[in-house]
Order: C-alpha cells, then sequence, then structure tokens
C-alpha cells in the first residue's frame, strides 16, 4: 500500500502551511484536532502527525466514532471485560489499548455520544482507562487526534459537546481549508491524480490541458479532495488521448440539465444562457470585458447575467477586466 504520507502533494501552497504546523505539532505528544469539511484531508494529515510524532514506532489506530454503535462506543474505545453486558463473552482490549504506545485518531468526534464524553475526558486527563464492567484501571500512553467536519464551539453552546472535553482535545487545533479556499492547490492535485489514475488504470493519460484546468479552477469542489480524486480517475478512463481537456471532465454535466420533461420552455433558455455564458466566460479566462465582446452584449447585460446566474465564480479577478492590463 502507497505510504500516505508520501502521496501528500509537497507542492501545494494552502496545504503545505497546514503540513507545516501538523509537524510542528507531531513533535509534542499534545492532544490535536483537525477541523475541516469532508473530504479534505484530516484522515491525512492525522497519519503525517503520527509519522512525524515521538509514537511513530507505535500503532496508528484510526477510529471512526460516527460508525460506532451507540450502546457499543464505550466498550469500542476503553474495552469491556467478559460478562459486562449480554452478548460480551470474552474481555475486549478497545481502541485506546490497542493504540497504545502510538496514536489513536478518533475521527467524527462530534459524534461522540454525551454519555462516553466525561469517560473519554478522564481517559485524556488522567492518561488511563477503565473498561466497561470493570473496576481496576489501566494506564495507557496513547496520543489522541480528534478530527471533525462539525462546529464543536457551537455544539458546546447548544449542549451536545462538553466544553471541558473541547478544550482537552483543543490544545492544538489544525484547520485544513475546503479546496475552493485555496485553488493554489487544485492543478498540483489535478496533475498529481492524473498520473496516479492513469499508472493504476494502465491508460496513457500524462497530464491535463489549461482549458481543463481552468474548469476545475472555477468549480466548488463541495467534495474537496476526494471529489477531484474521483473526478480525474473519471476523466482518466474516458479520455481518448494523453492529455485531459474539458470534454473529458463532465463538468457540464454537474450543472442542470435542460432535457428534464418538467423543464419551461423559459427554465430551458435560461439554463441554455447560463450555460453559455459560463463557456464564453472559461474562453476568455475570465475576462469580463472580453467574455461581453464574444457574446455580442454591453457589459452592463452581461454583468446583469453573471449576478442573476451567480457566475461570479467564472469571472476571475476584477483587474482582468481592464484591457489595458491582460
Ligand atoms: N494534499 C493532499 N494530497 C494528496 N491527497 C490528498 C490530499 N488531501 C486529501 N487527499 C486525499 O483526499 C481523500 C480524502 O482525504 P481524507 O480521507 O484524509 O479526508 P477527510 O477530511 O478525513 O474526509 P472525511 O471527513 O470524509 O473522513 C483521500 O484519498 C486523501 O488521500
Amino acid at each position: 500500500m502507497e505510504h500516505a504520507v508520501e502521496s501528500i502533494i509537497a507542492n501545494c501552497r494552502g496545504f503545505g502551511q497546514v503540513l507545516h504546523l501538523a509537524r510542528t505539532a507531531a513533535a509534542s505528544s499534545c492532544a490535536i484536532l483537525i477541523t475541516g469539511e469532508s473530504g479534505t484531508g484530516k484522515e491525512l494529515v492525522a497519519r503525517t502527525i503520527h509519522d512525524h510524532s515521538p509514537h511513530k514506532a507505535g500503532r496508528y489506530y484510526p477510529v471512526n466514532v460516527a460508525a460506532l454503535p451507540c450502546d457499543l462506543v464505550e466498550s469500542h474505545l476503553f474495552g469491556h471485560v467478559s460478562g459486562a453486558f449480554t452478548g460480551a463473552i470474552h474481555n475486549r482490549a478497545g481502541a485506546f489499548r490497542k493504540a497504545d504506545g502510538g496514536t489513536l485518531l478518533l475521527d467524527e468526534i462530534g459524534d461522540l455520544p454525551s454519555g462516553a464524553q466525561p469517560k473519554l475526558l478522564r481517559a485524556l486527563e488522567q492518561k488511563e482507562i477503565q473498561p466497561v464492567g470493570s473496576d481496576e484501571t489501566i494506564a495507557v500512553d496513547t496520543r489522541v487526534i480528534a478530527a471533525t467536519s462539525q462546529d464543536l464551539e457551537k455544539m458546546v453552546e447548544s449542549g451536545q459537546f462538553r466544553k471541558d472535553l473541547l478544550y482537552r482535545l483543543n490544545v492544538v487545533e489544525i484547520h485544513i481549508p475546503p479546496l475552493r479556499e485555496r485553488p493554489e492547490d487544485i492543478p498540483a492535485l489535478a496533475e498529481y491524480y492524473c498520473i496516479r489514475h492513469a499508472r493504476a488504470n494502465e491508460k496513457p493519460v500524462k497530464r491535463l490541458n489549461a482549458d481543463a484546468c481552468l474548469q476545475l479552477l472555477n468549480h466548488p469542489w463541495n467534495g474537496n479532495v476526494r471529489e477531484l480524486s474521483n473526478m480525474i480517475e473519471r476523466a482518466v478512463l474516458f479520455c481518448q488521448s494523453d492529455t485531459i481537456g474539458p470534454e473529458d471532465l463532465n463538468l457540464s454535466g454537474c450543472h442542470e440539465s435542460i432535457y428534464s420533461p418538467t423543464t419551461t420552455l423559459q427554465e430551458a433558455v435560461d439554463i441554455f444562457k447560463k450555460q453559455h455564458i459560463i463557456s464564453v466566460l472559461q474562453r476568455a479566462k475570465g475576462n469580463r470585458n472580453g467574455a461581453a465582446e464574444i457574446l455580442g452584449v454591453s457589459q452592463a447585460t452581461l454583468f446583469r447575467y453573471i449576478d442573476k446566474y451567480d457566475l461570479k465564480g467564472y469571472a476571475l479577478h476584477k483587474r482582468n477586466d481592464s484591457p489595458s492590463q491582460t
């Protein structure tokens, strides 16, 4: 299996700052909270921290808290002794002990049931756990990293998450910005996934052309890096040459289709207009003056359409509007 750290794109500038903080925090054993939308790379950063930490010789043990059955969370994390509850036939070590000497990633920590929160706080503070059904406490040397895509501060305010636990978990907080806020990372990631997926699928694809890159820069990436990877993989599979172009990305398919049987004529006209303006803005590389000229409308009319169809993301920079500067 490819080593996670090696697969992190080193020339991502936005992500580079995150990695720098992660590696600095890794040197200590303090608790770290990684926040960010789904697919931004929280798990990858957690793995990096482990690999650069004093616990790196130990095990890296990720647990998705959201996936644990509510009534078994404590048993999963802290273990249990046989007979602790119906079905507890054998002793169970639990995640803290499995990661003893290493790193435990508690992913989606916002989903930790309120009943388990005091126990986790105690494990962090005392560095000991108490398996379910046992009177004994067991010392553990487990570095805990928590990750979440939820707003824990808000959850504290609404009483869903303990304030003292949040402060224990976020001694260092590492926030990974969504991909749309670090567009400078998109070309490097796209190129990386292009090569990686081409190799895995034995396809001769080597690169993306400039128009394809521009389309990627204009996409909102709600699914972040995971969505980008999936899209490039699909493009690699459908690409007929060694270079991915906009036609391989199928990004127009992500917008509205005009072929719904319930679409009115006016809606269809609007969808067509929107799509056409997007293509022209892309062709004009975001230059609104140039796009207005191609479309044969005044700049004021184009501005109205940009506003109406929410296309500000396609009209890249204001400075591009001045032909003297382009
Ligand atoms: N900078 C990066 N370089 C290379 N791959 C990346 C980068 N950031 C994220 N990825 C990849 O994107 C995918 C999603 O990343 P990851 O699973 O770490 O996200 P996440 O924030 O933990 O998501 P979720 O909250 O849904 O669990 C993974 O395949 C990961 O390898």
